[in-house]
C-alpha cells in the first residue's frame, strides 16, 4: 500500500499532559477554597438576580506572570474587601490565558518560564496552585476562559469567567460557556459590536453537545444544560468607549429586545480608556455616578490593576523584571486601585439600600 503524508502535516510533536484528575489529586480543592468559590458564586448570582444590590468589581493584573507578586496583590485585595464589603464585591482578576491580536506571550499556562519553552504541563499545575492560594485567602477569582480544555483543570477554583472580545463570536466558546459553573461575562467585539455578546448569551443559555475531554483526559461528548448567568461586558471598541449613558441605554435596549435581563458590566480598561491605564479611574467614577443617578442595569466593573503602574516588556534576562508590574496591558498601581475602590464605596453607601430591580 502506498503511504501518504497527509495527516498532522504541520504538527511537530505531541507531548503528554497530566489528566484533570491527576492534577486535582495532586492539588485538591481544600475546604477553605471550596467555601470561597461557593460563597463567591452565590453572591454573584444574587447580584445578577437583583437579590444583592452591591456592584461586583473584577480587579487585578492584566495577567499573572509572577505568583509571588500575584499573592502579594491578593493579600492587599483581601484586606480591602473587608473594608468595602457592604457596597462592593471584589473578585480578583487571575488571568492566565492571553488572547493576542497577532503574536506575543500567551500567558502563564502556555509559557510559565516566559522564554518560549512552552511548559504547558507546569504552567497548568502552577496556575492551579496559584488559584488555590488565592481562594484559600477567602478571595473569589475571575479568569478569561480561552482554551476550551483548561476549565477541566481549573474550573472548580473560578468564581467569574470572561469570554474575551476576540472569542465572544466563537461557537466553541459559546458551547463551553453553556457548561461552565460560573456566571459568564461576554465582552463586546473589538470593533465595539455588542450584538455578538447578546447572541453569545442566548447561545450559552441553551444546552449544547460538543467535543471535549472528561476528567480522565479522554475525548468525550460534553453535554451541557445551558448557563443562565450570561451577561454583557462593555469594553469599548473601534477606538471608542461605550460606557457613557447613551451607550449603556443602547445596550439595555438591545438586551430587552432579546428578552434578556439588563445586566451590564463595564470594563474600565481596553478601548474604554483608550488602553491608557491612567484613565481607568475616570471611567470607574463615571459608572459609579450612573449608579448613583439610578442606573439599575450596571451591576459590575472591571479594573486592570497591579502593584506598580504601567507595563514592561519581557526582558531576555528575567532577573531584570520589575516586581509587580504588568507584562501585558498597562495597569493602575495599588494606591490608585485603593482610591478607586474606596471612592466608589463612599459614593455608593447611601444609594445601595434603595437600589433594586
Ligand atoms: O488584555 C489584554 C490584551 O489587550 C489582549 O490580550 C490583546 O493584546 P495584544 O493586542 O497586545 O496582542
Ligand atoms: C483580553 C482582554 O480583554 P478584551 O477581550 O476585552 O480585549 C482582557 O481583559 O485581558
Amino acid at each position: 500500500m502506498t503511504s501518504f503524508h497527509v495527516e498532522n502535516v504541520n504538527v511537530t510533536r505531541f507531548d503528554s499532559m497530566p489528566t484533570p484528575e491527576d492534577l486535582h489529586a495532586s492539588l485538591p480543592l481544600t475546604d477553605a477554597a471550596g467555601i470561597a468559590v461557593t460563597k463567591g458564586r452565590e453572591a454573584l448570582r444574587n447580584i445578577l438576580d437583583r437579590k444583592d444590590s452591591r456592584l461586583f468589581v473584577v480587579v487585578g493584573p492584566c495577567s499573572i506572570h509572577d505568583p509571588v507578586a500575584g499573592l502579594d496583590y491578593a493579600r492587599r485585595l483581601k484586606k480591602l474587601q473587608e473594608e468595602v464589603k457592604d457596597t462592593l464585591m471584589l473578585v480578583m482578576r487571575v488571568y492566565f490565558e492571553k488572547p493576542r491580536t497577532t503574536t506575543g506571550w500567551k500567558g502563564y499556562i502556555n509559557d510559565p518560564d516566559m522564554d518560549d519553552s512552552f511548559h504547558i504541563e507546569r504552567g497548568m499545575a502552577n496556575a492551579r496552585q496559584f488559584l488555590l492560594d488565592v481562594c484559600e485567602l477567602g478571595l473569589p477569582t475571575a479568569t478569561e476562559a480561552l482554551d476550551p480544555i483548561s476549565p477541566q483543570f481549573l474550573g472548580d477554583l473560578i468564581t467569574w469567567t470572561a469570554i474575551g472580545a476576540r472569542t465572544t463570536e466563537s461557537q466553541t466558546h459559546r458551547e463551553m460557556s453553556s457548561g461552565l459553573s460560573t456566571p459568564v461575562g461576554f465582552k463586546n467585539g473589538t470593533d465595539g459590536d455588542i450584538s455578538i455578546a447578546i447572541n453569545a448569551i442566548l447561545s450559552a443559555s441553551h444546552p449544547h453537545s460538543f467535543l471535549g475531554i472528561n476528567g480522565h483526559g479522554k475525548v468525550a461528548i460534553v453535554r451541557t444544560s445551558g448557563n443562565r448567568y450570561g451577561h454583557v461586558v462593555l469594553r469599548g471598541g473601534d477606538g471608542r468607549p461605550n460606557y457613557d449613558t447613551v451607550s449603556v441605554a443602547m445596550a439595555e435596549q438591545a438586551l430587552a429586545k432579546a428578552k434578556l435581563p439588563a445586566n451590564i458590566v463595564v470594563d474600565c480598561s481596553h478601548a474604554n480608556s483608550f488602553k491608557n491605564p491612567e484613565l481607568q479611574p475616570l471611567v470607574m467614577a463615571d459608572v459609579v455616578n450612573q449608579v448613583r443617578l439610578g442606573s439599575k442595569s450596571l451591576i459590575g466593573v472591571m479594573i486592570e490593576s497591579n502593584i506598580v503602574a504601567g507595563k514592561q516588556s519581557i526582558p531576555e534576562d528575567l532577573s531584570q523584571l520589575k516586581y509587580g508590574c504588568s507584562v501585558t496591558d498597562g495597569c493602575v498601581d495599588w494606591a490608585t486601585t485603593e482610591k478607586m475602590i474606596r471612592d466608589a464605596d463612599a459614593m455608593l453607601k447611601d444609594v445601595l439600600p434603595t437600589r433594586r430591580g
